[in-house]
Parts: structure tokens; sequence; C-alpha cells
């Protein structure tokens, strides 16, 4: 159901209504923000402010799986990147959500998790309670599993999944739409002749090889997300308080650096127009995700000393990590046609008018049919040593050899330099692991696929700008300035040729178009790769990340930003190393941790 604009306004406060201090104040009412907030106020003497930058989206047309492929512009921050010198110069996609739950109200609800080597990582990084184990009862109790509806297309697909990895109250509510396209069975089959063998559940730490991912939608079919299952149960809540289309400006320190403030501004308004300030008894948590988090930060103080002071902001914490270790999953798109495709296939739609009428049918009357897609639901997270068994080890030795600095953002400090060595032993270590993903290939039936780097090499940076900090920063995602992320994608591209030539595709007629049969050596793949490839899916993250101060994290294993006092991170810039998986499942569980680990400080300090 959709509120009226009488009942959207009884929920949000007006600026005038806004009290002095809350006991909690939430910067950012996306995906985490909005969890973190439905949490802390489920106490009734805690008082909660969210304040976000964006508003509702009350398309009804939104939470539609039409929607998973389609972005509204409103929804995002209008920010490209810097130029990408390992790409040419080309200036690339950035995705920001700006919009109340944040990209969960525009993503693709691909809906997995990341495999537990993954989150171990992470708590190798330093980072005790972070690893699968410590994360999964948060995985858990997100999310609730329901039984797909149609159990014919569950059958004849033979899609398989263990109910027990995930909740059975959780509020995000995960299934699998009633329709795969037929070429999918075909696919994993051949993805199992070429050494990819299909995962019962990936859910449970697997998310390796090929495997089934559910949508995150409720059973009819519709989105489900951080807005209408985390807020929405909350908005009656007299202790919650939701403040849209205000921006964060800064948070105010006490003379003993402790968070006490913050100082909003109503969005579109100039430089040096009236700002309010906000006092928090308790912690103010941000949650603006990973491009303004860090920019936030930057503009409060904290962050790398020299460009705290370019700007003429007064060093509060000298943070070097706020703003870099930036990493996504670059994407390039490889060509296939299928010359003997089976029917119906996902362009069928497109160029068979009865069937696009019938699969129109099936949705409007009964819900199901190939309209009920989201973006797919299988997917392959392809080791290194079975996309490249004869060469793996020359690309770890070739990472082990660089030195590091080469590579890097020239601000790095020691501390960086010295988290990026931690950081590369991890990755090198997946890149010999045949239980870890390093790219992945999503599949639904079409010949095609965006090859997605899972584990990079390079690292980028959001940088405030010195003479307008209040301008969007600048962002270099310095995609495949590291040598070693180009040889990696030259082995997943060269392995979608090995899966394309598998006995069982052959049915199908896959022929290449790009980058073509005739590009096949080193020099040439790197052109095309460098020519092609984009920065992000979407999944940019990294920015504060967790790690001790002296590998040159942002905050310690219980969010906390380091060097001040009452004040933390609750989204995706906390995450140290990428995981191999679509990011949406892991934020939910970090921002459901996140609460409990603020709820325990709160209750431990008397609060
Ligand atoms: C287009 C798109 C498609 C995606 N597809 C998928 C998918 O299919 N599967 C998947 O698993 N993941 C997907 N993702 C990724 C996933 O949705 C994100 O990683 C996740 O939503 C990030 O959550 P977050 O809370 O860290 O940040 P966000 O949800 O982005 O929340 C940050 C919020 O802070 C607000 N904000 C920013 N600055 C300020 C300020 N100064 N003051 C106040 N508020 C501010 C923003 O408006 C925003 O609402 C996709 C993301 C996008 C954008």
């Amino acid at each position: 159901t959709y509120l009226g604009r009488d009942e959207l306004v009884q929920r949000q406060i007006d600026p005038g209504a806004l009290k002095s201090a809350y006991d909690y104040i939430v910067v950012g009412g996306g995906q985490s923000g909005l969890v973190i907030a439905n949490r802390l106020s489920e106490d009734p003497t805690k008082t909660v402010l969210v304040v976000e930058y964006g508003t509702f989206d009350n398309n009804p047309g939104q939470v539609e799986p039409s929607s998973a492929k389609n972005y509204p512009p409103m929804d995002l921050f209008n920010v490209t990147s810097v130029p990408q010198r390992a790409l040419g110069n080309r200036t690339t996609t950035v995705y920001a959500a700006a919009v109340i739950g944040g990209g969960s109200t525009i993503n693709g609800m691909f809906f997995e998790r990341g495999s537990a080597e993954d989150y171990d990582n992470w708590e190798k990084l330093g980072n005790a309670g972070w690893g699968f184990s410590g994360l999964l009862p948060y995985f858990k109790k997100s999310t609730t599993f329901n039984t797909p509806i149609d159990p014919a297309v569950v059958a004849d697909a033979n899609i398989t999944c263990d109910a027990s990895v995930y909740g059975t109250d959780g509020p995000i509510q995960a299934t699998y739409p009633p329709w795969v396209w037929p070429g999918t069975k075909i696919q994993f089959k051949a993805f199992n002749e070429v050494g990819v063998l299909t995962q019962f559940e990936a859910a449970g730490g697997k998310s390796y090889n090929a495997y089934w991912v559910p949508s995150n939608v409720d059973p009819s079919g519709r989105r489900s997300y951080a807005r209408n299952e985390y807020f929405d149960p909350a908005q009656s809540r007299p202790n919650l308080s939701l403040l849209v289309n205000y921006r964060v400006n800064e948070v105010l320190f006490s003379s003993t650096k402790h968070a006490h403030s913050v100082r909003i501004q109503a969005r579109g308004t100039a430089n040096g127009a009236p700002t309010i300030t906000v006092s928090a008894n308790t912690e103010i948590v941000l949650c603006a995700g990973w491009l303004h988090t860090p920019h936030i930060l930057q503009r409060s103080g904290v962050g790398p000393k020299a460009l705290l002071t370019a700007a003429g902001i007064p060093v509060i914490s000298d943070l070097p990590g706020v703003g870099s270790n930036l990493q996504d999953h670059a994407p390039i798109f490889i060509q296939f046609a299928y010359t003997t495709d089976v029917f119906p296939n996902p362009s069928s739609l497109q160029t068979n008018a009865t069937f696009a009428a019938w699969a129109e049918q099936q949705w409007t009357q009964l819900r199901e049919g190939p309209l009920s897609l989201t973006t797919g639901n299988s997917v392959g997270a392809i080791p290194l040593t079975t996309m490249n068994p004869t060469g793996y080890q020359a690309i770890i030795s070739k990472a082990l050899a660089q030195t590091p600095a080469t590579y890097l953002p020239k601000a790095y400090t020691a501390e960086q330099l010295a988290g990026f060595i931690e950081q590369r032993k991890l990755l090198t270590a997946s890149y010999g692991s045949s239980t870890n993903g390093i790219f992945e290939v999503p599949f639904e039936g079409s010949a095609s696929a965006a090859l997605c780097l899972e584990k990079p090499m390079s690292r980028g940076t959001v940088t405030l700008n010195t003479t307008d900090r209040y301008a969007e920063p600048s962002i270099d995602f310095n995609t495949n300035i590291n040598p070693v992320d180009v040889d990696l994608t030259i082995s997943a591209a060269r392995f979608y040729r090995t899966w394309m030539a598998a006995p069982s595709m052959q049915q199908l007629g896959p022929t290449e178009l790009s980058p073509g049969t005739n590009v096949t050596t080193d020099a040439q793949l790197s052109t095309w790769v460098s020519s092609g490839m984009g920065s992000s899916t979407a999944h940019s993250c990294c920015t504060a990340a967790m790690m001790p101060q002296n590998l040159g994290g942002v905050v310690s294993p219980d969010l906390l930003v380091h060097g001040v006092t009452g004040l933390s991170v609750g989204d995706i810039s906390v995450i140290p190393l990428i995981p191999a998986t679509h990011t949406c499942a892991t934020v939910y569980a970090i921002a459901e941790k996140a609460a409990d680990l603020i709820k325990a400080r709160a209750a431990h300090a008397g609060f």
C-alpha cells in the first residue's frame, strides 16, 4: 500500500518541530540507516532522529520487479568519476543513492551473500567478531526466506536451497520468482562441464562456483527493502523522527573530541544558507554511504591531515584512511550471440510479439511469468584456480613481487601501505583458493554477460574539494591501475570462451561478437579491457574501513571512529575488503550488527 501525502507528512517531521537533542542521530536514511534507526528506536525510552538528504520515492512502479533494471536519476546523486588513467582516460559511472531506503530502494534485488572466506578475511584484518560465523546471525536476523510460490518452476530448473541458512522472521523477504529462462539450465550444465560445479545452497558461506540467488521480493513479487520492512513498521513510534531533504554538513566536536551534534542544512540551499544544529546525547551514527560518509568525516576534521589543512579545516583526528581504500566490482561486457537459441529466451520479449503479450498477461493476471524476474537468479563466482589453472600462480607471484606504492594513490601513508600489504596477503591467498570467486558471471539464459572483477588490487579515493567542501567530492576508482587486475580480467575473458565452448553449450550455437575471435593475445585483450571496462557495479565500498589505525583504518571492530568518541559508522564504508558478492544482504547484516554494538555500549555506559 502507498501512503497519501497527508500520511507522509504525519510521519516526517518539519524542521520547526525538531528538538534540540536526541539520544541518537543517524546520518542518512538509506539502507543501513533505516535498519539502525529501527533497532535503536525499539527501546521507547530512546529518541532517534534520522536526517536524510533525499526523500520518499512513492512511485508504485518502484516496488515492481521491472524497477530492478531502471534506476531513476532523481534517486541518485548526479556524479561521475574523474578520468580513469587505466581506462583510456574515460570517466566512469558512479552509483550513490539519494532516496529514503538508499540503495535498497533502487537496486537490482539480486540478494546474495559472500563466501565464508570473504568475511573471515575481515576478521583477519583485526576485526574480531566479523568473520562469517560472527555475521551469520545477522544475515539471518535481517531476512526471511519464503518457499517459492511455483514448485513446478523450482523442480523444472532444479533450484536447490537450504532455508536453514536464512532467518524465519527477519524483515527482508527473499524468494525465487516463478520463472526461469530455459537456457539457464543449459548454462549451469555447461559450467559443470568446465569445472564449475553447482552449489546446493550458496548463502551458507559457499558463494563460489555456480549457484542460485534469490531476489529480495515478498511472496507477491514486490520489492522488500529497508523502507517498507524497517521504516514503515516503526513509523508510529513517537521516539523515531525522520527529517527528509536535509543534508548533514558536519559533525561537531567538544574540546575533548567528543562528537556532540550535527549541523544540517536544507537540500538545495546555497553555501552559507542558514543551518540548524541538533545534538546527540548518546551517539551519532554515520550511514551516508560509501561516498558521503567519508565526505562528512573530512568536512568535520576527521581525515587526512594534509587534505584538511589544504581545505582550511581544523584537524580533529588525523585519519589518512578516510576516503581511501575505495573498492568496487569493475565490469566489462563480453558479447556473444546464440545462433540456435532455445525458445523462449530473454530476447523473445523483444522479438516475439505473441510471447511478449503472453508474458504481459501472465504478469498482470497472475504475477507470474518472465516479468516476475528482477535481475536474474543465477551466477557464477569463479575461482581463479578454475579460470586460469596454469597461470594463477604467476599472477600471485607478480602481485607479491610488486612494490605496492607504485600502484597506490600518491597520498598513501606508511600505515596505509602496511594495511594494503595485509590486504594483499589475503587477496593473493584468495587468488589461490578454490573456495572464493575472483570473477562474477551473472547469467539468465542470455549469451552475453558482464564479467565483474570481484577481488581488485587497485584502490581508489574519495577526496574533498578543498575550495568548496559542500560540492561533490572527487571520485577516483583507479580502476585497473594495478596491472594484476588486467591479468585477472584477461583470465576471465578467456574462461568465458572456454565456457562457451563446453559441449552442452553447443546446442545454442554460441558465436563471439566482442572482443571478437581475432582478439587473442594478452596485449590485444588488454586493449579491449582498457577501452571497455567500467569502474562500478554499484557495489562501491570500503572508504571508512574497519581496520586498526596503524594499518590506515578508520573505525574499530565496534565501529567507533578512531581518535574521537561518540561517533560511529554503520554503512558499507566500514568494509575493509570488498566481498565477492552483491552488497545489499551484507549491508543488512552490518547494520543489524552495528545496532547491537551501539545498544550494548550504551547499556554498558548506563545510558
Ligand atoms: C543502482 C544500484 C543497484 C544495485 N543493485 C544491487 C543488487 O542487485 N544486489 C545487491 O546486493 N546490491 C545492489 N546494490 C548495492 C546495495 O544496494 C548498496 O551497497 C547498499 O544499498 C548500500 O547501503 P548503505 O546504507 O551503505 O548506503 P545507501 O543505501 O546509499 O544510503 C546512504 C544514504 O545517505 C544519504 N546521504 C548522503 N549524504 C548525506 C548527507 N550529507 N546528509 C544526509 N543524508 C545523506 C543518501 O541520500 C542515502 O539515502 C545496488 C546499488 C545501486 C545504487
